[in-house]
């Protein structure tokens, strides 16, 4: 079987970035913009050593090993495929193996970034609070033995302390996580582990390291059998674990660097003084469509985002959500016009070489609504504008909870607050229309404003009587 070719000459890398969650997404991204720079010449020191915390992560251990760090990236739209082999992936540790010989690479003097995607879930943070959560079982065990950490920011905070104790420049940690604000959350969570044993280092750590914030966005599900077996028959390379995403990619960063970084701007990467305008159109326009795709498509029933978005009722439903009540929340986006954007993501949503499901979607949506479309519900109240829309969507999310679809077939409800919310979702079908959004945790005061609570009971109304199509319809009318 035909082995993976190198696209080029990699004995000279030199690893610039230690990066911790070498999953899908970042070899769908960072790693494929540092590949893209090494092709120009020009980050042949920036190369990524990967490194995993996770048990799960000893197969991308193996994977890497047995392929020299080479994957194939396959980019899959409307019928057409495109694909390289990424080379910028310098090496793999998996830390449980030898944690020492992660702590030398992040000391070295040529390491200048450490970067992360570790997942929402990963940061250790109280959601309600917004702090890191210092009495979790691995946050207690990294703080009471510290030289051996088993935890990305044990591990951050101990490679940092060595560095600090040798003289040398601190590295700076660099979040690609999909959270608002993930520059402050990776500093929130890499100070307070320090703190918990070393409150002087982590004062030091809070005046020395930088942590840029970034919007990071191209749509990269999980590998599936499939994926294996294209890269197998259309390129000949025999790759146990190759990335297909989407051609789309978009990554805004603030640049606030102590140590140097790539020639990022070369490769296509917006850096910029601030990424808060670009997050807040992430969310409120990207996120906030995938629950209106989700709860909308969930109820009529739909399966896969592709199917969702070209669907011409939910189209105009989403379309119109955006233009009248989520864009006008927006501030200024540099360099972004909006319709352009919003025609884009439907370019995207509808590439059906993308299986997203819906339900991947409207996992966890309580963690999501709010972030991505009750916190819009709150600025159009307060600016006096129109809820009309959010309202419906958060109403066709109340009536999924309930469980069942339009044609009878059962809708699965995957959430960490379910056991919250299922039961008020009991009340709300036995006639208690307000049940599920007196839940404060996700709606918070909503409740009170007469405007949406008036809005969100003729929508859930009309979606439990004449369905989802008709309610559309009769909304936009
Ligand atoms: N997949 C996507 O479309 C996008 C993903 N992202 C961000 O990237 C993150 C990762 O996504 P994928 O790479 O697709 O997932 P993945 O499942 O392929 O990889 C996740 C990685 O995170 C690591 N990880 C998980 N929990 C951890 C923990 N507690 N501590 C340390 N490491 C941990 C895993 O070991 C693995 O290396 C997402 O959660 C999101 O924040 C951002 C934009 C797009
Ligand atoms: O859903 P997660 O794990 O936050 O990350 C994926 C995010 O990125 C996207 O795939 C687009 O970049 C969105 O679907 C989603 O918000």
């Amino acid at each position: 079987m035909a082995s993976l070719t190198a696209p080029y000459d990699r004995n000279s890398l030199i690893p610039g970035i230690v990066h911790f969650g070498l999953g899908n997404f970042h070899r769908a991204h960072q790693a494929m913009f540092i590949d893209r720079l090494i092709r120009m010449g020009k980050a042949q020191d920036w190369a990524i050593l990967g490194v995993g915390v996770m048990p799960g992560d000893s197969r991308m251990r193996d994977v890497m090993q047995e392929q020299d760090g080479l994957y194939t990236l396959v980019l899959k739209s409307h019928g057409k495929a495109e694909h390289l082999v990424i080379g910028s992936i310098a090496g793999f540790l998996f830390a449980p193996d030898d944690p020492e010989a992660v702590l030398t690479a992040m000391t070295a003097d040529t390491t200048r970034i450490v970067s992360l995607t570790v997942t929402e879930g990963g940061y250790n943070i109280d959601d309600a609070l917004g702090t890191f959560k210092v009495d979790s079982p691995a946050a207690v065990r990294d703080a009471e033995d510290p030289a051996h950490p088993t935890t990305t920011f044990g591990y951050i905070v101990e490679a940092l302390r060595r560095r600090r104790a040798a003289g040398q420049k601190p590295f700076t940690v660099m979040s690609c996580d999909n959270l608002q604000g993930n520059g402050k959350i990776a500093h929130e969570a890499v100070v307070a582990q320090a703190r918990i044993t070393d409150p002087e280092l982590a004062e030091w750590i809070d005046a020395n390291v930088s942590f840029p914030n970034s919007m990071v966005d191209r749509i990269t599900p999980v590998t599936t059998e499939d994926d294996i077996q294209f890269v197998r028959d259309n390129y000949g390379g025999d790759d146990a674990w190759p990335v297909t995403c989407e051609p789309f990619e978009q990554w805004v960063l603030e640049d606030k660097f102590t140590l140097g970084r790539p020639p990022l701007e070369d490769a296509g990467v917006q850096v910029v003084e601030d990424v808060v305008p670009y997050e807040l159109m992430k969310l409120r326009l990207l996120n906030a469509s995938h629950q209106a795709l989700a709860h909308l498509g969930r109820l009529i029933p739909l399966e896969f985002a592709d199917q969702a978005a070209a669907d011409p009722d939910i189209q105009a439903f989403v379309r119109a959500y955006l233009e009248r009540e989520a864009i006008p929340t927006l501030k200024p986006v540099p360099g972004i016009d909006l319709p352009d954007y919003v025609d884009t993501l439907f370019e995207r949503f509808t590439n059906e070489a993308i299986k997203d499901t819906l339900a991947r979607l409207a996992q966890d949506a309580s963690d999501r609504m709010p972030k991505f479309v009750i916190s819009t519900l709150r600025d159009n109240i307060a600016a006096g504008r129109s809820v009309q829309l959010g309202a419906a969507l958060c109403a066709a999310w109340a009536l999924g909870m309930e469980g069942v679809a339009e044609d009878g077939s059962k809708i699965a409800v995957d959430d960490q607050l379910s056991d919250e919310l299922l039961p008020l979702a009991a009340q709300q079908k036995q006639g208690q229309q307000t049940a599920v959004i007196s839940n404060q945790r996700v709606f918070g005061t909503l409740a009170d404003d007469a405007t949406f609570v008036e809005n969100f009971r003729r929508s859930l109304e009309s979606l439990r009587e004449h369905g989802a199509r008709e309610t559309i319809k009769v909304l936009l009318a």
